[in-house]
């Protein structure tokens, strides 16, 4: 049976950092338009903390990728279940997850947002795996670099559970 064992990250220190972030991109993005892409679900809680943080004019849109499913390891490909609702040719556009583990989700999605033609197109992740990554991702904004343990909390699930934890945790097996 997989159970949450540990705290890795205390909601203190997830708010600490969400804010720190959140100060950086309004510095970096000064007098600029920008809009702050969420990828569904995992990075929804951090989205939602991020962006009342950064004291300019943001817009905000979802997409929804999947690549894990109900296991703890990834398939490898990565499908677009949602699109983005606007058109982001000539946007300041940034990216924002909740971990980056193989790099698989993010790099498809890079590759897909590219085309359309982006003023700028910038990465954002609260947690960077880099242990386990498949595919070499440069990441503009990093929250914490973790060890390589299945975590959940704050957006993150394991089989669609945990993601209203404040917190961080890790899962074992017990
Ligand atoms: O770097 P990778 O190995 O691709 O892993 C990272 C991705 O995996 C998780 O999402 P998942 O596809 O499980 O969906 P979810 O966000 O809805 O939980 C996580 O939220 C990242 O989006
Ligand atoms: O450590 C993780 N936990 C939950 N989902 C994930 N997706 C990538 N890495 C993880
Ligand atoms: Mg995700």
């Amino acid at each position: 049976m997989f159970k949450v064992t540990k705290t890795m990250l205390s909601e203190e220190q997830i708010q600490q950092k969400v804010q720190e972030i959140g100060k950086q991109i309004e510095k970096d993005y000064k007098d600029e338009e920008l809009l702050v892409v969420g990828i569904l679900k995992g990075a929804s809680v951090f989205v939602a903390d991020l962006i009342r943080n950064i004291d300019l004019d943001v817009n905000i849109d979802f997409m929804s990728v999947s690549s894990y499913g109900n296991s703890t390891e990834s398939s490898g490909t990565v499908k677009i279940l949602k699109d983005l609702d606007v058109d982001i040719e000539g946007k300041n556009v940034l990216i924002v997850e909740d971990i980056i583990d193989s790099g698989l989700t993010l790099s498809n999605l890079v590759a897909a947002l590219e085309t359309r033609k982006p003023k700028s197109l910038k990465l954002c992740t609260l947690l960077d795996k880099p242990e386990r990554r498949k595919v070499n991702i440069p990441v503009d904004y990093v929250g914490f670099v973790i060890e390589d343990k299945f975590i959940v909390g704050y957006g993150i699930d394991y089989a669609e559970k945990y993601r209203n934890l404040p917190y961080i945790g890790i899962v074992e097996e017990v």
